[in-house]
Order: structure tokens, then C-alpha cells, then sequence
């Protein structure tokens, strides 16, 4: 059996830049990879969705000119082939990127294969055994598939990605992240949209009024909801077509489409790796448990990026790569705990969020001020056309730190940085509140909102 002195399990955020972080610190690593080197972030995620996002605003741009003064002649569609092959394009520059700095690496040997454990470190694949004392699990997810969809043959955000020709009627099943970012973009491509939610809301993990806006937003495009779906499952009907069950007592009961994409949550890759052979526990979810320092209940083995639950996001995997290289390779203490929640939703206009929303400030009970701005009355908004959404900052009361901040507005994924930072830095609102911000932007009105914090009145 080849013994390493590291392996590591999956080619994720976490995974890759770890295999190059070890063997340049002189380890000998073996990397083991079923599918694409990249993991799901470069290959089925992020960049293949923004890529798509940016074609789907081009054609947005194209119906959207006449308020601007330029009159765009009719007839631009979507070649949704075209859009799939600068993604695919995209994907293997990068792809081909990683792959040759491991091809030129002399420490990392690459295993082509999908690892399950056979001991505590011990690890099979191919049908043969390699064995290291540190193990690093970063095995990710896939798509939920719930057993009620299945006969409708779903597409979820793998296969929709290899679509050549557009649906004419795409219902989506689930109004989170991907429902909203897929929802938008092939609204704007030129398909019919239906987007059914079973909570009331859509991204309801956000406070009220944002989700509120992202819908009206999207409605305003054309995109259909239906929330409170509460009789769940789909079939294929005999014409080819497919029926999602929405409501089981108000409104129509069905949406009948012709594709299905179904939007509903991942679950973790740990099913695939035998952690019971090595001990290693999991929650009821199939998330391994991890410390704060990202070690599981077996000493030596860790579990990074998604399959450890503890974030959903590409930055938060590669955040675990950097605690765990900080705290073995540079004598540091880095935690999960330090981490600020952060994430964008690519939605036009992007939501930009920081730390708690307002509804989870309230609960800590402490006295919050509160300021918030409709992005209507920012000027850079108004010259851009651009004016949904709206910002919103938290402060708490006593300690004058941010609590929380959602930027939902043109711009509001770049603008969050700024306040991020602050949260960070672990400085005072007022420190943005006494900046000068350049003109004409929408990062400007950050200090004229605090400038206007009230307290929040219960
Ligand atoms: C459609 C979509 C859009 C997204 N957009 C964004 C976004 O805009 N911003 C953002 O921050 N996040 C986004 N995400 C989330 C982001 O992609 C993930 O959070 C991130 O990829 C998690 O990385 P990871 O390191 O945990 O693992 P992954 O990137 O999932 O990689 C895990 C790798 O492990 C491999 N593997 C699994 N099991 C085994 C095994 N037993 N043996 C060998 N190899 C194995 C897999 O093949 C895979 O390559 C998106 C996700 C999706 C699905
Ligand atoms: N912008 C980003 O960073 C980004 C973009 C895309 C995906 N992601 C990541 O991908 C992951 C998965 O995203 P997602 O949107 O699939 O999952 P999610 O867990 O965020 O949301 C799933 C949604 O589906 C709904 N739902 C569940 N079962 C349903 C049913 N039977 N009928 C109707 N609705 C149902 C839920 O109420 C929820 O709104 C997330 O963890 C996210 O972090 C991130």
C-alpha cells in the first residue's frame, strides 16, 4: 500500500489550492478527483451561471433601450448554443489550468477516482489502497433530487447547463439561489418562466421586504411565481410535456411546462466515501462534523467546503483552505467562528448581504439603529436606469458596530465589500459614516444612510 503524507479528497474550492499549498511546503500529496478537476464552482456553479448571467443581461440590454434613447431594431434572440459554448470555453481555460499545474507538480499524484474509506486512514480507490496520516475530505454536493420529481425527468443545474436549444416554458421548482439566478436568466434569454416556491416567500431565508422586491423585480420581467406549493411532485404527460403539482386547495393546481428544472438544495458527496470504516460522524443531514479548527471527531482528518455545513459558498470553502494552511503550515490559529457570513444572490439587481438580517438582530434583543435607502433616490441609480432594491444597514446600538447590511441595487454585491470590511476590522460604523466616498456611486449614499441611523422602534 503507497503511503502519502497527505491526501486529500476532492477537487473543490478547498481541495485544489490545499494540494498546491502542501506539496509546495515539500508534502507529498495524492489528490484524488472523480470527475473535474475544479469541483462544482468552476464546472456546474459559479462560473458557468455568471457566464450565463452576463449573456442573459446582453439580451436584456437589447429590449431595454428605448428609455435610454437608442432604438435597438427587433429580432435579437438567444443562440443558446453559442452562450454554451463561451462557457464551455471559459471552464477549460481553467480546467486545463489546474490540470497542468498538477501534471508539472512532483508531489502531488493525481488519482483519477472516486475514495472511500476502508480504515481510519486508510482509503480505497480504483481498487487500490493508499494510506497518510492527514486526510482532507472536500467532497462537496449535488443536486437534491426528491423522489416525487424524478418521473419527470428534471434537469437540475448540471444538465440545464448542456442545453442547446432554449425551453419554451421552464418551470422551476424552488425560488433560492439557483431558481432565482437560472429563473432570470432564461426569462431574459426568451423562454416562459414559472417559478413555484413552497414557503410563502421566495428566498426566505432573507428579511421580508427583499424578498418582496427581488419578486416584484422579476415580475416585472415576465417571470411567474407560485408559492405556498404545498402538493408536491411532477409527471411527464402524454404529449411530452410536464405537469408540476403546485396547490392542493387554491389556485390552479398544476403548472404544465416543458422543461422542469428542479432548484430545491443540495445534499453533501459524504454518502460515497464509507466515513463509518473510519470513524468519522456525521449530522443527520450527512454534514461532517467538524471543530472549530475544522478537524472531525478523528484526529488527522478534516472536512472542508461544503461537506462540513458550515458554509454553502465558494468562499467559504476557500476560506477553510485558508485556516487550515494558516494553522499547519504558518503556526496560525485561524477558526471558522472568525468568519463573517457574506454571499451575493446574481440576480439583476444583485443582492449584496453581510452578517444578520434584520429579522435576526431583533432576536439577539440588543438596541439597533437602523438606516435604510431606497436605491430610487441614489443618484448613480437614476442615471444608470437602475433604481430597484434598496440598502439597508445595522448598527448595534451600544458597541456603534454593524451588525448586518443588505445591498440590494446596482452594484450591491461590490458595494457590500465596504462594509464588510468594517465588520471585519471590527471598527465602528461611524469610520464609513466620516468617509469620503467618490461621486457619482452607489457606495456614496453608505455614509449619508448612517449619517441617518435611527433607533429601531419595536
Ligand atoms: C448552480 C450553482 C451556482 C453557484 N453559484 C455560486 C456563486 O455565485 N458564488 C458562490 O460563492 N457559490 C456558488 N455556488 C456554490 C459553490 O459552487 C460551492 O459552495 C462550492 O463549489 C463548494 O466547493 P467545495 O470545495 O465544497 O466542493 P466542490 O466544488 O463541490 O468540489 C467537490 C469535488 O469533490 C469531488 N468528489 C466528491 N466525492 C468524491 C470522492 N468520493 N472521491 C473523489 N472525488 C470526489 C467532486 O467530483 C467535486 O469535484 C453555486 C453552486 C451551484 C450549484
Ligand atoms: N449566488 C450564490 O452564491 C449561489 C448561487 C447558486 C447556488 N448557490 C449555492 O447552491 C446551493 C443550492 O441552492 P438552491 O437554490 O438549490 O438551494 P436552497 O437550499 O438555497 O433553496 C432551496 C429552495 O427550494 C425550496 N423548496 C424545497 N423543496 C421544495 C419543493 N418540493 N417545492 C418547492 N420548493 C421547494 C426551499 O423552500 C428553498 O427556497 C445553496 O446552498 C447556495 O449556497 C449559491
Amino acid at each position: 500500500m503507497k503511503k502519502f503524507d497527505a491526501i486529500i479528497i476532492g477537487s473543490g474550492q478547498a481541495g485544489t489550492p490545499l494540494a498546491f499549498k502542501l506539496a509546495g511546503a515539500g508534502k507529498k500529496v495524492a489528490f484524488i478527483e472523480k470527475e473535474h478537476f475544479g469541483g462544482t464552482c468552476l464546472n456546474t456553479g459559479c462560473t458557468p451561471t455568471k457566464a450565463y448571467v452576463a449573456s442573459a443581461r446582453r439580451m436584456f440590454d437589447t429590449k431595454n433601450g428605448e428609455e435610454f434613447g437608442i432604438h435597438i431594431p427587433a429580432g435579437s434572440k438567444t443562440d443558446l448554443a453559442k452562450v454554451k459554448k463561451r462557457k464551455d470555453d471559459l471552464i477549460q481555460g481553467s480546467v486545463e489550468g489546474i490540470k497542468k499545474g498538477i501534471e508539472d507538480n512532483e508531489n502531488i499524484t493525481h488519482i483519477a477516482g472516486t475514495a472511500s474509506f476502508v480504515g481510519e486512514k486508510t482509503l480505497a480507490v480504483n481498487g487500490k489502497e493508499i494510506s497518510a496520516e492527514e486526510i482532507y475530505i472536500n467532497v462537496g454536493g449535488r443536486p437534491r433530487m426528491p423522489e416525487e420529481y424524478k418521473a419527470a425527468e428534471p434537469l437540475d443545474n448540471q444538465s440545464i447547463l448542456e442545453l442547446t436549444e432554449l425551453p419554451e416554458h421552464l418551470v422551476i421548482v424552488g425560488g433560492s439561489y439557483i431558481g432565482l439566478e437560472f429563473g432570470q436568466m432564461f426569462k431574459r434569454f426568451g423562454c416562459e418562466v414559472t417559478i413555484v416556491e413552497k414557503n410563502s416567500a421566495i428566498i426566505s431565508r432573507e428579511d421580508e421586504d427583499i424578498s418582496a422586491s427581488i419578486q416584484k423585480t422579476l415580475e416585472k420581467e415576465g417571470v411567474k411565481f407560485r408559492l405556498n406549493a404545498t402538493c408536491m411532485g411532477a409527471k411527464k404527460l402524454d404529449d411530452g410535456k410536464i405537469c408540476v403539482n403546485v396547490n392542493c386547495d387554491q389556485g390552479e393546481p398544476q403548472v404544465i411546462g416543458t422543461h422542469v428544472l428542479l432548484a430545491v438544495g443540495r445534499v453533501p458527496n459524504t454518502d460515497l466515501l464509507n466515513l463509518e470504516k473510519a470513524g468519522i460522524k456525521t449530522d443527520d443531514k450527512g454534514f461532517i462534523k467538524v471543530n472549530d479548527h475544522l478537524e472531525t471527531n478523528v484526529s488527522g482528518i478534516y472536512a472542508l467546503g461544503d461537506c462540513n455545513g458550515e458554509g454553502a459558498f465558494t468562499h467559504t470553502a476557500y476560506n477553510d483552505f485558508e485556516i487550515i494552511a494558516n494553522n499547519k503550515l504558518d503556526g496560525g490559529n485561524r477558526k471558522v467562528s472568525d468568519r463573517i457570513l457574506t454571499y451575493g444572490l446574481f440576480v439583476d439587481p444583485p443582492l449584496g448581504r453581510a452578517g444578520m438580517t434584520l429579522s435576526q438582530a431583533k432576536k439577539t434583543g440588543k438596541k439597533l439603529l437602523v438606516g435604510k435607502r431606497e436605491m430610487s433616490k441614489i443618484a448613480r441609480a437614476k442615471e444608470k436606469g437602475e433604481t430597484d432594491g434598496f440598502m439597508r444597514v445595522i448598527v448595534d446600538a451600544e458597541t456603534k458596530e454593524i451588525m448586518g447590511a443588505s445591498i440590494l441595487g446596482v452594484g450591491g454585491d461590490e458595494v457590500i465589500s465596504g462594509i464588510l470590511n468594517i465588520m471585519t476590522a471590527k471598527q465602528p460604523y461611524t469610520v464609513i459614516r466620516d468617509s469620503v466616498q467618490i461621486h457619482p456611486t452607489v457606495s456614496e449614499l453608505l455614509p449619508t444612510l448612517l449619517e441617518g441611523l435611527k433607533p429601531l422602534e419595536n
